[in-house]
Parts: C-alpha cells; structure tokens; sequence
C-alpha cells in the first residue's frame, strides 16, 4: 500500500487515478510515500525520510525546494501544458479587460440599481458610456515572454485575434519551435520586444535567471500605451518599478494574476487572485497527469516530466526491479553491477541516465536480490538511496 500525502484541494478526477486498493491518500500522514500538491508552499520540514517522490498538478515548481530533493534523490514531477489553454484563455481576458472600460462600465451599471425608470435609465447609459470607451486589439502588436507550453497557445491566439506577434524565448526547446506558428517573429532578446509591443505577455518560469526580469530599465524604454499582462509569477517582475512606470505615465495598465500591496485599488490595475489555472478542465488535466507520473513511478520506477531527475521508461520484464539514484561521476554503475555479480545475480535489462548531478538506474534483476546485497549497493559511495520494486 502506498500512502499519498495531499496538499492543497486535488482534482478527484486525478485522485481516482490511485487506485484504492493499493493506494491511501490523506492530508495527514507520519510517513508518507509521496506528495501529490498544488501551490502550497512546500519545505524541507514537511518531507519526511519516508518521501521518495513529489507531484505538482500544475507547471510551476517554485513553491518545492526542488534543489534539496534532487540531492535527497527524490524525483519532483509537474505536469507540463495541462493548465496552459486555462491561462490562455484568461490571458485573451485581461487584454480585452485592459483595452477597453469593461470593468468601470459594469461597476457603473452597478450603480443604477435604485432606478425604477428604463426609458430614464437607457438615455443616461447612452449619454454615459463614452466614458467606457477603448481600443481593439486588432492591428496591435503582442509580445510574448516564453514560448512554451502557454506562450505558444497566447501566440497563437494573438494572431487569431488579427495582432501582430513577437516572441522571446532564450531558451526554447525543438517541441516548443515545432508548436509555434512561423508568423511569430522571434525577437533576439527582450528589450527589443518590450521597446516594440503594445501588449506584453509573460509566459516564463521563476528562476534565479528570470527574478526581477521585468524592472526599472526595462519599463523606461516601453510605449507609454503598454499593457502589461503577468499570469506567471510576481517574482519575475519587480512590482515597485511596476508602479513608478504607472505613475510616471509609462505605462498604461498592469494586469497580473498576483496581488501585492501597493497595486490594489488602482485604476491602473487589474488584478485577480492567482486563478490562470482555476477551471475544472485545467485542475482535471493536471491531477490526473500529476497521478499518473506517480503511480508509474512508485509502480515501476519509470519518471515522465521530472524537473529534476531524466526521463526514463523500461518495460516491465519479469524478475525484480531495482532502482537506484547517485551522484553524477564515474565508476558507480561499475560498484552496483560488481555487487550483483558477486552476488550471482544475472540482470535481465537495465536502463541509466544522468541529468546535471544526478543520475538514475532502473536494473531487472532475475531473482529478488537480499537485504545484505541492498545494503552493499546502498552504501557505495554517491549512492543516494536504492529501492527494490516487487
Ligand atoms: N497564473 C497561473 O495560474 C499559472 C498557470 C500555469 C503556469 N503559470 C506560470 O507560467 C509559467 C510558464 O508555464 P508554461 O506551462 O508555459 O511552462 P513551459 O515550461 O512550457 O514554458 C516556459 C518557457 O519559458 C522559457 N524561458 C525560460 N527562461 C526564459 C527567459 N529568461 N526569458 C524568456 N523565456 C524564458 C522556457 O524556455 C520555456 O519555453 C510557469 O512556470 C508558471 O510559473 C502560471
Ligand atoms: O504554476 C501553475 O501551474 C499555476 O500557478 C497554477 O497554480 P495552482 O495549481 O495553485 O492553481
């Protein structure tokens, strides 16, 4: 039985993907198996000895200590892509939320309520409603900070919606390339595209590289008729530069799905409570991606869409399957298949990888291997923890 601890609410659609049979999940567990989550902020303290891999239904990871569970050998999974059409759709929102008075319109409306008469109420909406004005996005260019998973569908969207695109992605991936459509012109880095755009989407990660991206000097040369739309993380912009631009009348609106104090209440501001991924489609896609990648991890070792630890897949052959993480250096597969051999164990397939300091072995063995075996290739040096799979 494998004890799957939950934080935050899990789709039950990716929940039923653990059977019952072999799987308990809890929001409370001693020594849990794994950890299946969302946002929450997750530390050191919460992941006992027990822990042998961590599940995000969602794609960013910032909120794991991703860096002390690879050199615990623990395997952080996300779920790439499963929420982009979600934060697609609420990207298209926020630029037709920027561009045109929707939002005052409605609080407006809002306050005729006491008005009994329709002839009266109609001639002042119609007297009114220049106030609500806008512009259309057609015609306008839109920049894209992060081809991937959501930055290609913004894209794709974008032209769909007649606007010319420009993209900056330094580090894109052949899949991502292939995804994108060739109308998007490709901007050699950032500045370019914030001193071209009228409306910028950011659509990358938070990574050391990418915290505080967007600050003072990259505001100072954008189009004072900006739109700024941040559905990726607060970090990645510098939120008191966000607000001096907006002061000094250097840029128009700021539409983010992160909200910090210093932006509410502002008629430059559009915020939302952290809800890009917040639909039943986007939260299903993810839970049931997130619980699938355990299971077969748990079940057989194998890892799919790992932050940290390579992707790996061996069939299942019969036998016993042994699956070991190490240090990235030399000589350790040589010690681990010297301590089968000695101990007259025939290997029926294995498969290795490596990825940056890590690397991870799956090994079928013929016959179940005994504890003292285990404890010998527990204990060669860079060994960082083994498990025998039945
Ligand atoms: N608001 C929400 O609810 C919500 C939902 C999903 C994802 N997100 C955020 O959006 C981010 C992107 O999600 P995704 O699914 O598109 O991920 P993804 O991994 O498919 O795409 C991220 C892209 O950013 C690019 N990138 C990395 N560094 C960059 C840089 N310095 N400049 C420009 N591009 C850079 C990568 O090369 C990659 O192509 C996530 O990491 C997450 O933080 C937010
Ligand atoms: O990175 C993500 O996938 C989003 O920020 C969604 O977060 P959530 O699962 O807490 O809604």
């Amino acid at each position: 039985m494998f004890k799957v601890l939950t934080r935050n609410q899990i789709s039950v659609k990716g929940l039923d993907r653990l059977p019952r049979q072999q799987y308990e999940i809890a929001s409370e567990f001693s020594s849990p198996d794994a950890i299946l989550l969302r946002s929450h902020k997750l530390t050191m303290e919460e992941v006992s000895p027990s822990v042998m891999a961590i599940a995000r239904a969602g794609a960013g990871v910032n909120n794991i200590p991703v860096a002390d569970c690879t050199s615990r050998g623990i395997p952080v999974f996300n779920t790439p892509g499963a929420n982009a059409n979600a934060v697609k759709e609420l990207v298209i929102a926020g630029m037709t939320l920027g561009s045109r008075g929707i939002l005052n319109g409605m609080d407006y409306v809002n306050t005729l309520g006491d008005m009994t008469d329709g002839a009266e109420m109609s001639k002042l909406l119609e007297k009114e409603k220049k106030r609500f004005k806008g512009q259309e996005l057609m015609g306008k260019t839109l920049g894209v900070v992060g081809l991937g998973a959501i930055g290609s569908l913004v894209a794709r969207a974008g032209l769909d919606l007649g606007m010319d695109v420009i993209g900056y992605d330094p580090a894109l991936s052949v899949d991502a390339a292939w995804r994108l459509p060739s109308s998007v012109r490709r901007m050699e880095n950032i500045a370019s595209l914030f001193a071209r755009a009228d409306y910028i989407s950011l659509h990358l990660p938070v990574l050391d590289a990418t915290r505080g991206l967007v600050n003072a000097e990259l505001l100072s040369n954008c189009k004072p008729t900006l739109k700024l739309l941040n559905f990726a993380r607060e970090e990645i912009v510098d939120n008191a530069a966000i607000i001096e631009a907006l002061d000094a009348g250097r840029l128009e609106r700021y539409i983010a799905d992160f909200p910090a104090p210093g932006l509410i209440g502002r008629d430059d501001v559009i915020l939302m409570p952290h809800i890009g991924a917040s639909t039943d489609e986007a939260e299903e896609n993810c839970a049931i991606m997130a619980a699938e990648q355990l299971r077969d991890f748990l079940e057989n070792g194998n890892i799919k869409n790992s932050v940290n630890f390579p992707a790996l897949a061996l069939e299942r052959s019969e036998g016993t399957r042994i699956a070991i993480s190490n240090n990235n250096v030399p000589k350790i597969l040589g010690h681990v298949l010297s301590a089968l051999a000695d101990a007259d164990l025939n290997v029926i397939d294995m498969l290795n990888k490596s990825r940056d300091d890590v690397a991870y072995n799956l090994i079928d063995v013929a016959v179940a291997p005994s504890d003292d075996v285990i404890a010998r290739i527990r204990g060669i040096e860079g060994v960082i923890n083994v498990r025998v799979i039945a």
